[in-house]
């Protein structure tokens, strides 16, 4: 790496835009093609020598890639699904076919995913989980979408963890554990990470304004967040959109600085520095945190960045010559109690013309491989692969890893957490300008933050802030 002094000059090209985003994820491209479309001029400048942020297609090593970050879509994720058909790009259902995998307590069992109440695991504290379901809804019936810290009993549930509030409200240590890896599978982390009032509006944010949130339309894939792909990965749609802005998007960039001032911003990236009226910084706060603002941003921004830190989450993915566990009546979905990876996903291509598992390794499993080597994570990542799908699993063609807590320009995923005090404390600062700097990223949306959908949302939003502040 260059020395710090080098980094940091504002050498190289001068440029000027009306708006200069900083960032090319699915935010920051969406802000800047509502702007060039609004007639404005348009800078991205992103990190990464790539657009799409936490949206990546992870090589397999042969030529082809599977979902490395962001994989689904389902209802009422209006916006991603409009601007994926704008970009001509194709989704198929998530394969869910035949049983799901429940593993806890060292004991393997199977579960139907359509029984007369969904997909419920065989497991005694489903009725103790219902109850405490049933309080969820009617909390999450309180929250105000995208002003959780406005709901009534705001200081009360952000108060307390989702740890917390579920041991006092479940008796069973199965109902305990579904509640944890709801938390996981969604969120990366474990329920002591996070407030209840974070996690009651995660679920709130989960629908648009026809369909209120609800947790069954977050963690389903039958009518879910989980239920289709795309083909081509997801990746398709920041490429694709990036392609069409152009020389817009400058890649290699990283921001080091942003200096406001009666001219307005100007921001300095390795190579590159552009003066503008307006800038939008279109990432999670955690991220946007690295930034060196000048003068200093107001207190309750500036430590907003120190407090909302990244889920810690790897992607592990197998590779075999056909999706055996379809033949088994399986459906390549998998909930575990142990091992490395605890939540698991068919990820073949629509034919089917070859079988890919994924598997999460989030939270304390992915830093407790933090000093492990490629060959000891791939073999606890295939032992767990085995306890699940048989020993088949254990012998795949190829194996990848794309770990996020461990990529300079997300520092983790696959979203920004909010533990006790956050939201409430400084939840308004999420989407407040700070004098010519505006804010973007999924973080800052109201319905489906954490999500792509969240992610095209707050591009929307920041790109009429802007254009209506010019
Ligand atoms: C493992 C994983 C699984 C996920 N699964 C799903 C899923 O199934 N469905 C779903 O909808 N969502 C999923 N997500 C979440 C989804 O990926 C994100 O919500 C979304 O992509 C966020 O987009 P964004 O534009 O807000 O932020 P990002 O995608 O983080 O974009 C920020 C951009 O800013 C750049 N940047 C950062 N710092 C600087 C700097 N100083 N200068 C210049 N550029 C900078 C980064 O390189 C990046 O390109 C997942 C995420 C992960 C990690």
């Amino acid at each position: 790496a260059p020395p710090a002094a080098a980094r940091t000059a504002p050498s190289g090209t001068a440029l000027s835009a009306d708006v200069v985003i900083v960032g090319a994820g699915l935010a920051g491209l969406t802000a800047a093609r509502d702007l060039i479309a609004a007639g404005r001029s348009v800078v991205v400048l992103e990190a990464r020598d790539r657009p799409g942020g936490r949206v990546y297609g992870l090589p397999l090593g042969d030529g082809t890639t599977a979902e490395g970050g962001a994989e689904f879509i389902g209802p009422t994720q209006d916006r991603i699904a409009a601007l994926t058909n704008e970009m001509g790009v194709a989704t198929f259902p998530t394969y869910n076919e035949g049983d799901n995998v429940y593993y806890r307590n060292g004991r393997r069992s199977l579960y139907a995913t359509d029984g007369l109440l969904g997909a419920v695991p065989p497991d005694w504290g489903v009725l103790d989980l219902e109850l405490a379901l049933l309080r969820l809804g009617r909390m999450i019936e309180d929250v105000p979408v995208g002003e959780p810290w406005k709901a009534a009993k705001a200081d009360e549930w952000d108060s307390q963890t989702f740890h917390s509030w579920s041991r006092s409200n479940s008796l069973s240590s199965g109902a305990r554990f579904l509640m944890d890896v709801f938390v996981s599978s969604a969120l990366s982390a474990r329920s002591r990470d996070v407030s209840l009032l974070y996690v009651l509006h995660y679920a709130a944010a989960a629908g648009n304004a026809d369909n209120p949130g609800s947790i069954d339309r977050l963690i389903n894939t039958r009518d879910g967040a989980q239920e289709l792909r795309f083909a081509g990965g997801p990746e398709q749609v920041p490429i694709r959109l990036a392609a069409r802005l152009g020389d817009a998007v400058r890649y290699n960039a990283p921001v080091r600085s942003i200096a406001t001032g009666g001219h307005g911003v100007t921001v300095t990236a390795d190579g590159v520095t552009v003066s503008a009226k307006r800038a939008v910084v279109a990432m999670s706060p955690a991220i946007a945190g690295k930034i060196d603002f000048s003068p200093g941003l107001p207190a309750s921004r500036a430590q907003l960045m120190q407090r909302y830190p990244m889920g810690s989450v790897a992607k592990f993915v197998g590779v075999y010559d056909t999706p055996f566990w379809r033949e088994e009546n399986l459906t390549g979905q998998a909930l575990a109690d142990s091992g490395a990876i605890d939540v698991t996903f068919d990820n073949s291509p629509p034919d089917g013309s070859r079988g890919i598992l994924m598997g999460f390794i989030n939270h304390d499993n992915v830093r407790r491989l933090d000093s492990a080597s490629e060959e000891a994570v791939r073999a606890a990542g295939l032992e767990s692969f085995g306890k699940l799908f048989g020993d088949r699993a254990k012998s795949p063609v190829r194996t990848a890893m794309m770990r996020w807590d461990n990529e300079t320009w997300s520092g983790g995923g696959p979203v920004g957490l909010a533990p006790p005090g956050v939201l409430t404390g400084f939840g308004p600062a999420l989407r407040e300008p700070c004098g010519p700097v505006h804010w973007a990223g999924t973080e800052t949306s109201d319905y489906w933050t954490g999500y792509m959908d969240g992610a095209v949302r707050s591009g929307e939003r920041v790109a009429r802030e802007v254009d209506e502040a010019l």
